[in-house]
């Protein structure tokens, strides 16, 4: 009888057993065209934890409506940030994978980190392939994004679940569901702004503009809108702001239901038309630039505020490749790390796992563990 797992590397022989830890982001289409957006709003708005209508209903909407009008008009808004590099998400994402892993890897230690998306490429389930055959027995799953979001960080793990589903040899495995709080993510927003304000001043508003979700989702318990009220007040109280000089707004929405409020754009057009000369805006949930920040907050929103009346609209970018960011990126992933070996492994233990395969009398290299 064919088995429903797939064969598997006899990974463990000839080396010894390694940590790893998985940045995990949204992703992106692979070209700024209408048939890449299609395939990546497919498998994006067909995942049930970010569209919660059920199948029979959304599906003929998805497919008969919205992957047929929606990725010719997505496709023109990625073209307008698309760079020599490709998507701005992806090229930031795997910016801070090689990052984090000088961090992770300095003073004998030994982590192997890898980048993976949600959907598109580089897929979830063929990284934690190639981290197992890298060796990688003990896996650390840290989403890139700050709140905990059924949306966003459960898909995640979904992803990550399925994987292990249809594996024989599963690796241990560890889940960070989020950081909204952690002082060094703070801190290393403070100074991204504090940094900008020393060169251009500061401005009347501070607006903190967070994706949006569906405000029902907070009522069925997803804690997003309290995390991100929570990291917009202590980043309020790190930089010193009293509470007239900041807002907190949610960007984004999909779709004609209540998402979660005050919306972005309506809030500045409103300072625009009230007289507030100046409007700085920072999104503090996104750890990358995307289409979210440079083309509906620095474009779109830019436009609808100088059209409102506003004078100077200044766009603060994201923690993209930061030293301080990539410094709490760190300090996250080592708390969760605790316990488990990040060592490079040594020359006894690379020997003892080559000996092994041969030992013990059963066939070469079938062995999995080394006795
Ligand atoms: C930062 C956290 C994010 C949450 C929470 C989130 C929820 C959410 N998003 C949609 C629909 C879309 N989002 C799109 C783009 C997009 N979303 C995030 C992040 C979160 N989304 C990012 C980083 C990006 C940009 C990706 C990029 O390639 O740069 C899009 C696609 C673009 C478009 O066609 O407009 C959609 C659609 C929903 C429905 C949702 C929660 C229910
Ligand atoms: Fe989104
Ligand atoms: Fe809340």
């Amino acid at each position: 009888m064919p088995s429903t797992f797939a064969p598997e590397p006899p990974y463990t022989h000839g080396q010894a057993e390694r940590t790893a830890v998985l940045l995990c982001n949204l992703g992106t289409p692979d070209e700024p065209t209408a048939p890449a957006v299609r395939r990546y709003l497919a498998q994006f708005l067909g995942d049930h934890r970010v569209v919660e209508i059920p199948k029979l209903l959304w599906w003929p909407i998805l497919h008969g409506i919205i992957l047929r009008t929606r990725p010719a008009k997505s496709a023109a808004k990625y073209a307008s940030i698309w760079t020599p590099e490709g998507s701005p998400l992806a090229h930031w994402t795997a910016k801070q994978a090689t990052l984090l892993r000088g961090w992770l890897g300095e003073a004998g230690h030994a982590v192997l980190v890898r980048h993976a998306m949600r959907y598109g490429n580089p897929s979830i389930a063929s990284q934690l392939d190639a981290l197992k055959a890298e060796g990688a027995t003990r896996i650390l799953i840290l989403p890139l994004y700050p709140q905990y979001s059924a949306t966003t960080t459960a898909s995640v793990f979904d992803a990550v679940y399925t994987w292990a589903a249809r594996t024989r040899n599963v690796p241990e495995l560890r889940f960070v569901n989020h950081y909204h709080d952690a002082p060094g993510y703070i801190d290393a927003l403070a100074r991204t702004i504090e940094t900008h304000w020393k060169h251009h001043g500061q401005p009347d508003q501070l607006v903190m503009s967070f994706h949006g979700v569906p405000e029902r989702t907070l009522h069925l318990g997803d804690p997003y809108h309290c995390e991100a009220r929570k990291t917009g007040r202590l980043l309020a109280e790190r930089l010193g702001l009293r509470e007239e000089r900041y807002r907190i707004t949610f960007q984004s929405r999909f779709g004609k239901a209540k998402w979660l409020e005050p919306y972005t754009q309506p809030t500045i057009e409103a300072l625009g038309k009230a007289g507030t000369r100046r409007v700085d805006v920072v999104c503090p949930g996104f750890t990358s630039d995307c289409l979210e920040t440079l083309e509906e907050i620095n474009m779109e929103v830019r436009e609808a505020f100088l059209h409102a009346g506003g004078q100077e609209f200044h766009y603060i970018p994201c923690l993209n490749d930061n030293n301080h960011w990539i410094t709490a990126l760190s300090r996250v992933a080592q708390q969760h790390l605790a316990g488990w070996p990040t060592e490079a492994p040594t020359a006894a233990a690379l020997a003892d796992a080559r000996s092994h395969a041969q030992a013990g009398g059963a066939p070469a290299g079938a062995c999995p563990v080394a006795h």
